[in-house]
Formats: structure tokens, sequence, C-alpha cells
């Protein structure tokens, strides 16, 4: 059989615990970054073309050139393999654009796995994880998926146990924030000495609530030492979190770099409530009930 299109589907992430190094000599931060994957998805769908390219349907602001973050995981990968990247890819985005999910490593995730299948490289999970690492600090994790604590970059993954599902409400913001100036604002607060700076540490709270599936434990366990830099560029963010508690979240914190705001429900009946009253607040330019863990990268 002749394969003419392969459709794959990947999910966004919010940081459950993203704890910040100093900056280090190549500009990156050393990271504990506790990625967990969530049911809000874009499709990548890569067909066989004279050229590479990429179309979008959804939200406005993403680039359709070679800075595509999926048309440079198409490169990278043609160039691996020894190639042309004569691939249109069609990326259906329903994730945030700069909204601190992941949304563009996401594509790109997709795109790796989408022109593996489709010019039949197999070239396999570490292989591809390594170039996944080469895209983007967040890009192999959205081929991984479910849970994972990420150190170095948040590139170095290792699975977490997780018990049970967890529910959540996304808040989303009119307008993204750019992941290089929330870090930048960090290391700014840190140098003005209004946030310190520790050594990232795994938090074993946090482990443990995951483990036991504890839905309070993990609210209470949440952290974000990126949300003080998302809050001075974007101070609305803080009543934002606050309407989040006032209805009742076990937890809310900015996700990454912002400026989505992620709050946890104690059940399925209980988020459905949460996003009502979020809605309600106007606060928000949208709002999502989603689910985590989910898997990663996944051909439909
Ligand atoms: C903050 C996080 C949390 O998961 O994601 P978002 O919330 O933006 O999605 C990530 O660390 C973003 O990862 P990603 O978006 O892949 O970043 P990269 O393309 O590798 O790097 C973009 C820029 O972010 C900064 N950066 C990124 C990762 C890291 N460990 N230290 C950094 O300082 C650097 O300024 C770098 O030039
Ligand atoms: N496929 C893509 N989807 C979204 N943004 C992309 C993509 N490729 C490149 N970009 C660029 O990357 C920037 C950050 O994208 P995104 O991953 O959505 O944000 P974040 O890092 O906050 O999660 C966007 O503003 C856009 O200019």
């Amino acid at each position: 059989m002749i394969v003419t299109t392969v459709t794959v589907r990947v999910p966004a992430k919010v940081n459950l615990q993203l704890s910040v190094g100093p900056v280090r000599d190549d500009g990156y931060h050393d990271l504990v970054n506790v990625f967990h994957a969530v049911s809000l998805f874009d499709e990548v769908a890569a067909a066989p073309a004279d050229a590479l390219s990429v179309t979008v349907e959804g939200p406005a602001g993403v680039p359709t050139g070679p800075d595509n973050l999926a048309a440079r995981a198409a490169a990278l990968l043609a160039e691996h393999v020894g190639r042309r990247p004569d691939v249109a890819l069609h990326i259906r985005k329903d994730i945030p654009v700069a909204g601190g999910m992941a949304g563009g490593s996401a594509d790109a995730a997709a795109a790796l796995l989408a022109c593996d299948v489709l010019w039949e490289a197999r070239l396999g999970r570490e292989t591809l994880l390594e170039l996944a690492a080469r895209l983007g600090s967040d890009v192999p994790f959205a081929l991984l998926g479910g849970t994972a604590v990420g150190l170095g970059r948040g590139e170095r993954l290792t699975p977490v146990e997780v018990t049970g599902e967890f529910h959540w409400v996304f808040g989303y913001a009119d307008g993204g924030l750019s992941t290089p100036a929330v870090y930048a604002e960090c290391d700014r607060l840190r140098a003005a000495g209004e946030q310190d700076s520790v050594w990232p540490q795994v938090s074993d709270d946090l482990m443990a609530a995951l483990k036991t599936g504890d839905a309070e434990a993990l609210g209470r366990a949440l952290h974000n030492d990126l949300q003080p830099a998302a809050l001075s560029l974007r101070p609305s963010l803080r009543d934002a979190l606050a309407v989040g508690r006032a209805a009742g979240a076990l937890g809310s914190l900015v996700s990454g770099s912002g400026p989505t705001c992620a709050f946890l429900a104690a059940s399925l009946d209980h988020a459905a409530e949460l996003a009502a009253a979020l809605n309600d607040s106007g606060r928000f330019a949208a709002v999502r009930p989603v689910s985590g863990p989910v898997p990663g990268v996944t051909l439909v």
C-alpha cells in the first residue's frame, strides 16, 4: 500500500514544577521541569510534495515559512537521512500560540514522527529524541508525553509514575508571552534581589502526590519559578489566578512561561463548575477543561 498522508496528534503540556537554576554559559538555564501532557491537541499531516511547505489552520501568529518549528523538524530529519525535505505539512492548531503550553514544540515533535513514517526512515525512539532536543528544549517531551521530569535544559527526560487522572481548567490570555523574554525577566528579578535563586531539586511532595493520585496534595505542590517574571511582564495575571483560587481550584499557576493559567480541579464535575466560574469572571479570552496525563505523539 502506498501511504499518501500521515497524520499525527500531539498534546499540549503544563509544567507541574518548573524550578530554574542560574543562567549557564550557553544562555540556557538548568531546570527541574516536571512536564505533564494534557488533552488539548494539535494535529500535523504530512503528504508527499515537490518542496517543503507549511499550511496552518487555526489561530493567527504562526509562521508558515522555514521558521515554523514543524518545518525545521522536517528539514532536520531529511538532512539526517540524506534526502530532500519534499513534504507538505498541514497543521491543525488547537494549542494556544506563545501560551506556555509548548504548541510549537508539539508541532515539531509531530512533524518528526510524521516524516519518519512517511519516508519510512524508521529511526527509532532514541534517534528521534536526539533530533528533538536539537530543535528545542521542550520538543523531546512532546514525543514522550505522560508525566516526566526534565533535567538539563528540560531535554533529559525520566518518566514519572502517576496514579489515575487529574482534571484541569486552562484560562487563555489575549496575546502571548515570549519565552526568552520571561527567562530574561526572571534573571533580572534575581539580579535585583527580588527573587531567590537556589539550585533546583525535584519536589518529593510533588512526586508523592503524583504516585498516590492525590489531587489536593498535587494542588499544594504546584510550583513555577517563572511565575513572578510572567506576572511582572503581565500584571493582569495576578487577578486571573486569584479568580481560580476564589472559585475553589485546588491549585493554580501560570503554565511555563505563560500567559496561560492552569487551575487544578478535584474531579470532572468540579472542572466543569470551575470552568463556568472562570468564564463568568470575564478575565480570560477562553477557558478549556482538560485532563492529564495523556500519551505523547500518536499516529492518527
Ligand atoms: C519555559 C518552558 C517550560 O517548559 O516552555 P514554555 O512555557 O515556553 O512553552 C521551556 O523551558 C522553554 O522551552 P523551549 O520553548 O523549547 O525553549 P528553547 O527553544 O530551547 O529556548 C528558547 C529560549 O528560552 C530560554 N531557555 C529555554 C530553556 C532553558 N532551559 N533555559 C532557557 O533560558 C533561552 O533564552 C532560549 O534561547
Ligand atoms: N508550529 C508552531 N506553532 C506555534 N508557534 C510557532 C510554530 N513554529 C514557530 N512558532 C513560533 O514560536 C513562538 C512560540 O510558540 P509556542 O510554542 O506556541 O509558545 P510557548 O513556547 O509559549 O509554548 C510563536 O510565537 C511563533 O512565532
